[in-house]
This record gives C-alpha cells, structure tokens and sequence, in this order.
C-alpha cells in the first residue's frame, strides 16, 4: 500500500508548485495544461529538438505523450528523456495508441528502451507494451483493465518502472507493491484527451512526492476524486469539461474522504 495518502501526495504537489515540461499531443495540450494549472504545477508544452534536452534540464519533471507523432517529435522526446535524466528528473510515458501502426509501436518501444520512471495507458496500450494483444481503437481502449493486471506486473519488474493501466477502475503495481483505484465518472472517456491529461498530471506529482509509486497513486485518486465530484452536477460531456477542472482546483484533504477508494491488488 501508499505510505504518503493521495489526499497528503496532493498537498505536496501543491506546495511544491512544479514545472513539468509536458510533450503530448495537438488534442491534449491544452486540457492537460489547465489540468496541471489547476492543481498548481506550472506547465509547459515544448516539443523542439533544439531546447526540449535543456529545458528538461531545468523542469521539474518531464512527461512523453505519443499521440500525434512524427519524426522531429520523436527526435525532440530523446532529447528531452536525455535532458531530464542527465538531470535526475522522473519521466512519465504515455504510449498513446502504439498498437495503431508499425511506426507508432517503434517509437513507443525506442521510448521504453530510455527506462521511464513511470509507464500509464489505457488496458490496450499496456497489453501491447507488455507484447500480449492488445487490441484498441485508435486512441480508445477495447480491453479491460483486468486483463492488463498481468502484464503490467511483469512490465514493472522487467523494467524497473511503475506501471498505471487506467480505466473505470485503475491498476497501479511497481512489481512488488499494486493497488486499485475507484472512482471517477464514466463522462471521463467522453471527453478527449482526459488520459493524456492525467499522465501530465503523474509527472506533477512525481515531481513533489519522492516514491513513484505513491506519486502514481496519489495523482490517479486525486484525478478521480475530481472526477467524481464533477459528475455530480454535469450534464452531458460539455459542463463536465469545466466543472472536472474547477473540481480539481478545490480540491482539499476532506474531498477524499468517502470517496475515492485505494485498495490493495
Ligand atoms: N468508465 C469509467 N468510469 C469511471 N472513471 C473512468 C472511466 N473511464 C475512465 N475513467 C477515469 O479517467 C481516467 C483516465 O481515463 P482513461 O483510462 O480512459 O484514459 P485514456 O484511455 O488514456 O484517455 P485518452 O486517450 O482520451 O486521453 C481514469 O484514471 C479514471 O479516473
Ligand atoms: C483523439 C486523439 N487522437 C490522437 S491523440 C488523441 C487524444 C486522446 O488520446
Ligand atoms: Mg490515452
């Protein structure tokens, strides 16, 4: 189990006010922007070649997103995985849709040879990281969460990474320790690009909360405790949008409490 509880991993990444050098997608960028603005990190998405090592040198945190790919991108993770680990920073990837193509799939296994500290996907993306078959439909997932339990254990270990396989109820193991995570709404996958936000949001909490694996836990609980309060008032995918963000923005200690539920795996 978590030795820092989501609700104290929360504070810290607060207190902390990091910056986390976000490389994600056209789609992303902007909801995962508010999302770190709103538990109050500081983001900033920067995807050239020609800086990305040196201001991953200087964030806090760095966090790779495959999303909408191409070479100069790829050429701008590398050198930011080097800046950040050249500079002892954690590093968050998330392998959007890589059983989509051959070339996706690639890159995303280039990306894992670099050791992230922190691997999060939807089932189908850890099923094929992990080489079982994982099947996905562009950027969304066919399979359960369950299914991906296995292979995200030997991931981890093979790795030495902690692995999240989020969905409607989350998975989180670094080999030894796993946990799950209920919560959240099922408007989460109705609104585009709410994973890619969440995986910046990882990279916050990495930056504030020492252990990976409560980092993990912590940003995954905070994002679905959210989640959950939104759903409460929302009507459709559009008011759930604003008030997820304004939700996470209030977030404090009593919020967790009842709510979302981490249990042992
Ligand atoms: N059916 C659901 N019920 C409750 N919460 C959900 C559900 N699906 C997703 N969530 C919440 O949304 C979070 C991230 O979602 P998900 O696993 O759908 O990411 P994703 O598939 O990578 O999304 P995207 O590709 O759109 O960025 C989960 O950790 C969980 O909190
Ligand atoms: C819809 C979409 N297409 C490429 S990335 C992305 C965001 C969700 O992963
Ligand atoms: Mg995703």
């Amino acid at each position: 189990m978590v030795t820092t509880s989501p609700a104290d991993a929360f504070a810290a990444t607060r207190a902390a006010t990091p910056l986390v050098h976000c490389i994600t997608n056209y789609v992303a960028m902007n909801v995962a922007a508010n999302t770190l603005l709103a538990a109050g990190a500081s983001p900033a998405m920067l995807h050239a070649a020609e800086e990305a090592g040196e201001f991953a040198a200087m964030a806090d945190a760095l966090t790779i997103n495959i999303g909408t790919l191409s070479p100069s991108w790829v050429e701008g993770m590398v050198a930011a995985i080097d800046g950040a680990q050249r500079a002892g920073r954690p590093w968050v990837l998330d392998p959007v849709a890589l059983q989509a193509s051959a070339y996706r799939r690639d890159a995303a296994m280039r990306l894992m040879d670099l050791s992230p500290t922190i691997l999060r996907g939807n089932a189908s993306e850890i099923l094929a990281v992990a080489g079982d078959s994982g099947a996905g439909r562009g950027a969304d997932t066919t399979d359960s969460v369950a299914a991906a339990e296995s292979g995200a254990r030997r991931l981890a270990v093979e790795r030495h990474c902690v692995v999240a396989v989020t969905g409607a109820v989350d998975f989180v193991t670094d080999g030894s320790r796993a946990v799950r995570i209920t919560g959240g709404s099922t408007l989460m996958p109705r609104v585009t690009a709410l994973g890619c936000a969440l995986s910046c949001l990882v990279g916050a909490f990495a930056a504030a909360v020492p252990d990976p694996f409560d980092a993990t836990v912590g940003a995954l609980a905070s994002f679905a405790t959210a989640g959950e309060i939104a759903a409460e008032k929302a009507e459709g995918p559009g008011s759930f949008g604003w008030r997820f963000l304004d939700a996470l923005a209030a977030l404090d200690a009593a919020a967790f409490h009842g709510r979302t539920r981490v249990t042992p795996a």
